[in-house]
């Protein structure tokens, strides 16, 4: 017995040892164990949480749904027609762009005004008040007649109170420009034919600009229009008005070549017109230095063949306000070839010399119609008497 305890003992030695080496070699082998192969990822991903977690089992399933498909299928494109403006209608207008007319004009009214609040008025101030009438280019006659008249009633009331000259200076005024003229536009249609209405003037006065905006305000109306580029002279005035009817839906008859006869484009836009039933045709004509006989000669011409049609309706002669007397050179000579109707006093926007509306009435007997007061698409007012002449004294 003695003998077998260090046998037993060194059984039991050897088998501890053994369990422990084991147990050493399995922890290190645990420690080298290789990861299964990362899922294909595109490049530069990186990965986020959740990337290996499993599609939770309440995800909502795809489904496939039937659709219909329609029985043809063309070829043809889908055309999107631009959209086209809206033009404001021009019924008011001039109470809106009254600031504009104000800002240029206002000197003239407050100059009036502060001459007529002095304490004397005596020869010396009348004689002022007569010269800034004239400086705002409102003609010899129309001015005398002011001066005679006001210093009259002056004299005759006695009164002195502000708003009474005002009132007084806006009732003269009113007067010299003349409410009593038709300033209506003929645009109406008559029996088989559209109205007709030709635009003339010299160089840059605003006619390609003043032809557009007025068929804008056409167009405000439900009129039917048709435009026609007669100003074959500069070779981008056509595409400039052209531009102008695009916008409003409004076609544009001209010719391919440079330098073509503008009474034949003027002759075959009214044609156009009678065919195509429209309500007025807007002739657009080349700018023409008054003295150029030749030119002049050609518009008579245009004026004559488009009469071929039937009469013209109106020949609107458009002027620079900012030319003064220069202007009042062309409307005479203008008027006295094509026998104008009615004037366009463009840029009034930008000059104190309003008085201009009644000097160029006077000379020609014809009235002022329409007034350009800005470059904007709509800044084209129908001239109304009292709006113009508040703008000036208010
Ligand atoms: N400030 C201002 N500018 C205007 C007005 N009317 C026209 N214009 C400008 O005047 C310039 C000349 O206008 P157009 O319409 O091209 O003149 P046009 O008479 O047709 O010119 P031509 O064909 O060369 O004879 C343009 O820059 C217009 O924008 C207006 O009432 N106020």
């Amino acid at each position: 017995m003695e003998l077998l305890d260090p046998i037993i003992a060194l059984v039991v030695l050897l088998a501890v040892a053994v369990v422990g080496v084991g147990a050493a070699l399995l922890t290190r082998g645990r420690g080298r164990r290789t990861l299964p192969p990362a899922p294909p990822t595109a490049p530069g991903h990186l990965p986020g949480v959740g990337d290996d977690a499993e599609v939770p089992r309440d995800s909502p399933t795809r489904t496939v749904d039937v659709v219909e498909l329609p029985d043809t299928v063309t070829d043809e494109p889908v055309v999107l027609e631009p959209a086209l403006d809206r033009p404001e209608p021009a019924a008011g207008r001039l109470v809106r762009l009254r600031e504009r007319l104000a800002r240029s004009n206002s000197a003239l009214g407050k100059g009036l005004l502060a001459l007529l609040s002095r304490d004397t008025l005596d020869e010396g101030t009348w004689e002022e008040v007569e010269d800034t009438l004239l400086l705002a280019d409102i003609g010899v006659d129309p001015a005398t007649e002011i001066v005679d008249s006001l210093r009259e009633r002056v004299r005759v009331l006695g009164t002195r109170e502000p708003e009474r000259l005002r009132e007084m200076l806006r009732e003269e005024l009113i007067r010299v420009v003349d409410p009593g003229m038709d300033r209506s536009l003929k645009v109406e249609r008559h029996g088989e034919r559209p109205a007709v209405v030709l635009v003339v003037g010299v160089n840059g006065t605003g006619k390609t600009t003043t032809v557009g905006k007025l068929a804008r305000v056409l167009v405000a109306q439900d009129k039917d229009v048709v435009l026609g580029a007669a100003d074959t002279f500069r070779a981008a005035a056509a595409d400039q008005l052209q531009t102008w009817g695009d916008r409003v839906g409004v076609p544009t008859v001209r010719s391919d070549r440079d330098g073509a006869d503008p009474a034949a484009v003027a002759f075959d836009a009214v044609k156009t017109g009678i065919e195509m039933e429209a309500d007025v045709v807007l002739v657009d004509t080349a700018g023409r230095l008054q003295n150029k006989a030749g030119l002049m000669d050609e518009l008579g011409k245009v004026k004559r063949v488009v009469e071929k049609h039937g009469p013209v309706d109106e020949v609107l002669l458009v002027l620079d306000a900012t030319t003064g007397q220069n202007g009042m050179q062309q409307a005479r000579v203008f008027s006295e070839v094509v026998h104008v109707t009615g004037i366009v006093l463009t840029k009034l926007d930008g000059t104190a010399k309003g008085g201009i509306v009644v000097a160029v009435q006077r000379a020609l007997g014809v009235p002022v119609k329409l007034i350009g007061l800005g470059e904007g698409v709509d800044d084209l007012a129908p001239f109304e008497v009292e709006a113009f002449v508040d703008a000036i004294v208010s």
